[in-house]
């Protein structure tokens, strides 16, 4: 190669990254206009009210799948940083304003700003809308999804199945299936077990429980629900599908058909869902159109499968809503009260003081061995208390997502113990998020946030509206009493029989067991790492 076209290749390679760099330059400008529009734009949306200057909307893509650090709030930062994300800014309701990517919006631990905005009524100006509700949109419209017309008529039709005979039902089963537990996993011949996860337990009792009571389904601790093909059980389908719900609810789902692992696994769960759940409803479906709605069961899917198969009429239900109810009562059903109970269990076992205190009440009302009657209920407060304080701790529900759906206004309180109100104007189309970590660890409504006390619930009634993870209002949920039917029975015969205690690894000591354990984990839902125990029979 002679000098002359040595040099003119350098020439052009040194061209080429000029061209390269000046491209760079014009696009880092550009991004850099932009981010400084979009960042101006959101701070007048917000009306220059105090809080959080980030690349991208903590809520929604990409920001939502970037890990939480210092510069990324991300999905997680409502629970790494619960105790100053509102303090540092001296208010409990913040802006957020992202100068790369998603909405200007506010986020609040304020009880006032959650009654405006996730209270529901017809006065609201907030709903939920397809965006804000997108995960639970997967199998078809539903209750928890819906909102304004579409969520009245949802309520209509699945409220009256939530009644006492329910309560009591849910009672007797959690008895029940709580025994055969115990015998299946051997438990009643050994004083001394550990159990590495117990929320391999708490999981597979609440799902038995809302698929017996809540659809009919004769499924038991030996047999589980599970769908016709594959190789998940029901459980482990959902596990899959809540863990991962990101993917499911952002990847176009053709490419969850590529050959990746975690794909493959989360498409393979999302068919056994959809198989499991088509399959009951044809079932069901058959037996009405044989025997007709008269001998159909009072449970909650013969009363949705009652309105699908009604001709015309307003509280119709289409085929997709069905699908769409099956699905989130299924999951709404077992999830939330699955992780309240790991949680409450966790959190007795460092607090074995506590834990005696709760035994001594269900002592007094079972005796040594004694079954708990639902009339029983109300003389377990102590224990009512305890799962109460749990969810409080770890709200399943941790995030409110609502939008405005109308220019309106929000009130926002000033700092406790001031009678301040600022009223700030929200446009049309911003979110507004209630945060309920941040809600039930506000120092304004409880005295020493991060202690467990279930001592704060004593004697507290079960639809007391001071007790907020079930939310307040028209839109508070619809399986409150559910659960707590649930939790109130299975907690007292596991303490009945057992003392509960930290299982740890060797060397490991009670506060690093505390901090490994007794720590948020996020999927749909909010629950508490995975939580090893030691159950000691009781004498
Ligand atoms: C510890 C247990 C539970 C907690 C902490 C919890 C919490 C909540 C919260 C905070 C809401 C309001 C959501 C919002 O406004 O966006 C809600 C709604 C709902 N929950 Fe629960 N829940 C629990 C158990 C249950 C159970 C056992 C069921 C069903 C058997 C259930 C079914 C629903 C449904 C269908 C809705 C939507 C209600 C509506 O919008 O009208 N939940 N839940």
């Amino acid at each position: 190669m002679d000098t002359n076209s040595t040099s003119s290749i350098s020439k052009d390679g040194a061209q080429t990254i000029s061209i390269a760099l000046q491209v760079a330059v014009a696009l880092l400008v550009v991004l850099g206009i932009s981010s400084f529009l979009k960042y101006r734009g959101g701070l007048k949306v917000v009306g220059g009210f105090p809080g959080l200057r980030v690349p991208f909307y903590p809520t929604g893509p990409p920001g939502v799948v970037l890990p939480t650090t210092w510069w990324n709030p991300g999905y997680l930062f409502l629970w790494t940083r619960r105790l100053t994300n509102y303090t540092q800014f001296g208010v409990d309701t913040i802006s957020v304003v992202p100068f790369v990517a998603g909405p200007p919006c506010f986020y609040t631990a304020n009880l006032d700003v959650l009654r405006q905005v996730a209270g529901g009524g017809h006065k609201t100006s907030f709903a939920k809308t397809e965006s804000t509700a997108n995960i639970m949109l997967v199998w078809g419209m539903n209750l928890l999804a819906s909102d304004k017309e579409i969520w009245r008529k949802h309520r209509r039709i699945v409220a009256p199945a939530f009644n006492t005979k329910l309560y009591r039902d849910v009672w007797t089963k959690t008895l029940q299936i709580y025994q055969e537990a115990i015998v299946a996993e051997k438990w009643t011949s050994e004083k001394d077990i550990q159990v590495s996860n117990i929320q391999s337990i708490t999981f597979k009792v609440a799902l038995l429980i809302i698929a017996q009571c809540g659809f009919g389904f004769d499924f038991t601790w030996s047999d589980p629900p599970k769908s016709t093909s594959g190789q998940m059980s029901v459980q482990e389908a959902f596990s899959a599908v809540t863990n991962d719900h990101m993917v499911l609810a952002f990847v176009p789902k053709l490419l969850l058909r590529l050959p990746f692992k975690r794909f493959r696994k989360l498409h393979e769960a999302h068919e056994q869902i959809g198989e499991f759940m088509k399959a009951q409803v044809a079932q069901r479906k058959e037996q009405y159109s044989l025997k007709g709605a008269d001998a159909m069961g009072h449970d909650i899917f013969s009363t949705l499968v009652k309105a699908n198969e009604e001709e015309g009429g307003k509280l119709k239900l289409e085929d997709s809503e069905l699908v769409g109810n099956v699905f989130v009562i299924l999951f709404a059903g077992h999830e939330t009260t699955a992780h309240a109970l790991a949680a409450a269990l966790g959190l007795l076992s460092v607090h074995p003081e506590i834990q005696e205190e709760i035994y001594q009440q269900i002592f007094s009302v079972c005796g040594r061995d004694g079954e708990p009657t639902f009339e029983d209920h109300v003389k377990l407060d102590k224990v009512q208390a305890t799962f109460y304080e749990a969810a409080r701790l770890f709200p399943a529900a941790h995030i409110l997502l609502r939008e405005a759906w109308q220019d309106t206004i929000i009130h926002i309180p000033g700092p406790a113990g001031t009678d301040e109100v600022t009223a700030i104007p929200v446009p049309k189309g911003t979110p507004v998020i209630v945060d309920m970590v941040g809600v039930q660890y506000n120092p304004r409504y409880y005295e020493d946030p991060t202690a467990f006390k279930p001592s704060r619930w004593y004697g507290v009634s079960n639809d007391s509206d001071a007790f907020l993870a079930f939310s307040v209002g028209p839109r508070a949920c619809v399986g409150r009493k559910f659960a707590t039917s649930e939790a109130v029975a299975f907690l007292t015969s596991m303490l009945r029989d057992f003392t509960v205690r930290p299982l740890l690894t060797d060397g490991e000591t009670v506060d690093v067991w505390k901090a490994r354990v007794l720590d948020a984990k996020i999927g749909i839902t909010l629950g508490v790492n995975d939580v090893p125990l030691r159950l000691i029979r009781r004498n």
